[in-house]
């Protein structure tokens, strides 16, 4: 069977998604102390109807836990704006409105200036993997299993959510959106449908899996020995991707805190721009989570954060929106490069390459302004012929990323045949984008249902919208290939090889 293709090198403000793994359980550091929370009112931990039959329970869960609200809704932020100033959030110099750019955001109320500390969220209103559990015994249970804080998070917002009015939170989960815009929620037909040319369609069935995975694990191990804490009408499979749609889309990570996660009401109301830096951080000095601004905003203006520097298929992935075209500098677009079968060194080079992590078939990111060595270094592997296979070795480390001595990798008796190598990958993806653009325009007309069109509309929109950013820096990269290859043919460079040569031996 064919390997999957891996992918390396991608850098995430949040850590990455592992499903649970077991083992020790390590003590994490709490906030330091602040104005204690209010105590969680003691709750009995149990569903709807205990007496009726499991389809009923479920439907009946269903319709009365909120589970959040319409993304666009104003009357629920305003909800928790009230409590969460009731409950300790001191004055802010912004608000919660409808906005352009994300439907809801904060705006500023009065002018802000560059370098001014905005926020001040107290640490009493995060919610980490040591808040209060409403339902305790549900937290116990958890932490004596060992579950990490992605997982344990996403259980907690569950939870709390099927305990309604009696959470202490109830007034933020009415604030979240009822369906977070994340490629959680595409079904494998609309991936496959709409995201063919992109290997964000790979990142997202993983995704996807993992969330499967670590729920049945889950299910497993925890929930079906304590039916009674985890009944499955509220912790199911369609709560968790919800959760994690949440966690993917609102989770920050705090620098200052050991890099540990939280989610932070009112702050998550923040949209990403990719023209801003500042991200979410914990201030010692003022004790709450803070984000000090990097441009001045008049007062009625959107107020923006970064997410990180993230592509436009991980914003995607993660949040579900992509920037308009040409505007993300962190942008970029894997390309595929694949070892081929019939390579007389080919068991040679795989072995190499597994030895350093990698495998068969790889993902590099290409960015507008470039590529990394790595990438080169691979070509390079795919390319050298047998003569070459006591470096076979080196150049899978350098594709690895782990250790090079030689950072400026050249090797002109093979250049060009690595160039024509990435340029062949390059436009056999840059022919799947166009393939997937062209038919884009006639997809989907067959639909009649509104609510179906709707959703169909919109997908294909932001698919149409990342295909035509990847497509763009492939095109980027192929202009550079094509002049370098031409150069190379030319013979110019040849040329001052070998006057290079002489210059050596002259020495
Ligand atoms: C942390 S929340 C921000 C608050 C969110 N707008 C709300 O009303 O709940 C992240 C979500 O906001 C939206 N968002 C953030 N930045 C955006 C942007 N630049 N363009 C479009 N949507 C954005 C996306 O739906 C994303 O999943």
């Amino acid at each position: 069977m064919a390997e999957a293709a891996s992918r390396i090198f991608h850098t995430s403000l949040l850590p990455p998604f592992y499903p649970l793994r077991r083992g020790p359980h390590k003590p994490r550091p709490r906030f330091p102390p602040g104005p204690s929370p209010a105590p969680a009112t003691k709750v009995v931990c149990s569903v709807p109807a205990a007496a009726a039959s499991a389809a009923a329970r479920a439907s009946e869960a269903r319709r009365v836990i909120p589970w959040g609200c319409d993304v666009d809704s104003l009357e629920n932020a305003s909800a928790l704006q009230g409590w969460l100033s009731d409950s300790g959030l001191p004055p802010q110099k912004m608000a919660i409105q409808r906005v352009d750019v994300g439907e809801r955001g904060l705006v500023a109320l009065k002018n802000v200036r560059k370098g001014e500390k905005l926020l001040f969220v107290p640490p009493p209103l995060v919610i980490t993997a040591d808040s209060e559990w409403g339902c305790a015994e549900a937290g116990e249970v958890l932490k004596k299993n060992s579950v990490p804080d992605w997982p344990l998070l996403a259980i907690y917002l569950i939870s709390e959510a099927s305990l309604m009015g009696s959470s202490r939170w109830s007034n933020y989960i009415s604030a979240l959106p009822r369906q977070p815009y994340s490629l959680l929620y595409w079904t494998r037909a609309e991936l496959d449908r709409y995201l063919e040319a992109s290997q964000i369609r790979e990142r997202a069935i993983e995704r996807i899996t993992n969330v499967i995975g670590t729920y049945d694990d889950l299910r497993s191990r925890i929930f079906s020995k304590h039916p009674e804490l985890f009944p499955e009408e509220v912790f199911n499979l369609e709560t968790f991707k919800w959760s994690f749609g949440i966690l993917f889309s609102r989770l920050v990570r705090l620098p200052s805190m050991d890099g540990r996660v939280a989610l932070v009401p009112w702050a998550d109301m923040l949209n990403h721009s990719c023209e801003v830096e500042t991200f979410l951080d914990y201030d010692s000095s003022s004790r709450g989570i803070v984000f000090t601004t990097d441009r001045p905003y008049q007062a009625g203006e959107q107020v923006f954060i970064s997410y990180g520097r993230k592509s436009n298929g991980e914003l995607l992935l993660s949040y579900g929106f992509v920037p308009k075209e040409g505007t993300n500098p962190s942008d970029s677009v894997e390309l595929l490069l694949s070892l081929k079968k019939s390579d007389k060194s080919y068991s040679q080079k795989l072995e190499a390459l597994r030895k350093h992590g990698l495998s068969a078939s790889q993902c590099f990111p290409v960015q507008i302004t470039g590529w990394p060595v790595e990438l080169m270094a691979y070509a390079y592997l795919a390319v050298s012929p047998p003569s070459m296979s006591s470096q076979f070795e080196e150049l899978a480390a350098a594709a690895s990323n782990k250790t090079t001595t030689r950072k400026d990798m050249r090797f002109p008796e093979i250049e060009e045949q690595a160039l024509q190598y990435i340029l062949d990958s390059c436009e056999s993806s840059i022919s799947k984008y166009s393939k997937f653009l062209q038919e884009s325009g006639s997809m989907d007309l067959d639909v009649t249902s509104p609510k179906q069109l709707n959703r169909r509309l919109f997908l294909k929109q932001l698919a149409v919208d990342l295909c035509t950013s990847e497509r763009r820096i492939l095109f980027r990269a192929q202009y550079i290939l094509r002049r370098r290859l031409r150069d190379l043919r030319s013979g110019e460079l040849r040329a001052l090889t070998l006057f290079n040569g002489l210059r050596k031996l002259f020495k």
